[in-house]
């Protein structure tokens, strides 16, 4: 911790490291004033893309989506500090760690657990679409479990990779009277516009690896066909001794998301109508841990039940509205 600012080791006393991330680690951290524990996550500068130009735009970027993000299935930053080669972001801790690390663990989750965890990944994505966000690189390692219980609240983190959708030229052209304008700038528009398609193919991938314990592409899969070959035509198995115990509405979900084509793809919405996602008792597990009734603040007393009633209420019309 020798070159940590001043005024971080003020405020946070930093210990063992609980985490190691492909760029940068994860400490356990405590609040000195507060004795609070949370999660201390150093991202080195030389980690983001190559030149220092785009390196800094795309790390203040991804600071901007951490700092803005309010959803309880994506990562909250508490405390920020950075130095000439490193940020250090503080972060409510995920004592369940990686799902990656809970699937390699446990083989396959259970498909009741896996529907819960992915209806938070689900409702996380479609409030980042609808904030004009693209993950991009949704994987289980950047999806983080509360607790080692089985049926916990979801973070989906690691924002590195994603991009945020502006108004485009292509939009405003399409404002103007197209008087000059070439018919393939028209046909070319339809499939603009598509990007967000890539959350939910990755989705796809996530739940199916939560399901069966093994990804849909992978090496020597399909002999003599690369793994992008895989993808690109599509071609997977569902080895009946992983899939036999598991619905056909979850397997029908996976298929409709491990489209080739983004323009017939599941889209998150469609995600959250399929009739696998239709249960009301998983719904209420995931909106009673994801909106938590009686969180006690600080001094532990409650949020008075009536005000949380009404706000949780409030919140999830909002959140059918978003
Ligand atoms: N790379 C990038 N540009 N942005 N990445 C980011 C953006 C900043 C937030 C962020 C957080 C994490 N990860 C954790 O927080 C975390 C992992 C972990 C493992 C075990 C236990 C706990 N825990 O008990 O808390 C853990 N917390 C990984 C990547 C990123």
């Amino acid at each position: 911790q020798s070159n940590l600012p001043k005024e971080l080791s003020e405020k946070y006393m930093i210990t063992k490291k609980i985490g190691v991330g492909v760029c940068g680690e994860v400490k356990l951290a405590f609040e000195r004033a507060t004795c609070k524990k949370v999660a201390l996550k150093t991202i080195n500068k030389k980690d983001f893309p190559a030149s220092v130009g785009t390196a800094t735009r795309s790390a203040e970027r991804e600071i901007q989506i951490l700092q803005k993000i309010d959803h309880p299935c994506l990562i909250k930053t508490k405390d920020f500090f950075q130095t000439d080669d490193s940020y250090y972001i503080f972060l409510e801790l995920m004592e369940g760690g990686e799902l990656f690390d809970r699937v390699k663990s446990k083989q396959q989750i259970k498909e009741p657990i896996a529907k819960l965890y992915f209806y938070q990944m689900l409702k996380a994505v479609e409030y980042l679409h609808n904030n004009g966000i693209i993950h991009r690189d949704l994987k289980p390692e950047n999806v983080l479990l509360s607790s080692h219980d089985d049926v916990c609240v979801i973070k989906i983190t690691d924002f590195n990779q994603s991009k945020i959708l502006e108004e485009s030229a292509l939009m405003r052209t399409l404002c103007g009277t197209p008087t000059y304008l070439a018919p393939e700038v028209f046909t070319d528009a339809v499939t603009v516009g598509y990007s967000r398609a890539v959350d939910a193919w990755s989705l796809g991938v996530v739940l199916f690896v939560c399901l069966a314990g093994y990804p849909p592409f992978y090496p020597d899969a399909r002999i003599g066909l690369s793994v992008s070959d895989q993808i690109t035509q599509g071609i997977y198995t569902f080895i009946p001794s992983k899939w036999d115990g598991i619905s056909d509405d979850a397997k029908d979900v996976v298929k409709k998301l491990l489209r080739v084509d983004p323009n017939v793809r599941l889209t998150i919405e469609e995600a959250l109508q399929h009739p696998w996602l239709m249960d009301e008792a998983m719904k209420e597990t995931a909106e009673g841990i994801m909106y938590p009734k009686d969180s006690r603040d600080a001094d532990g007393t409650a949020d008075s039940g009536d005000a949380t009633v009404a706000s949780t209420g409030k919140r999830s019309r909002e959140d059918e509205e978003e």
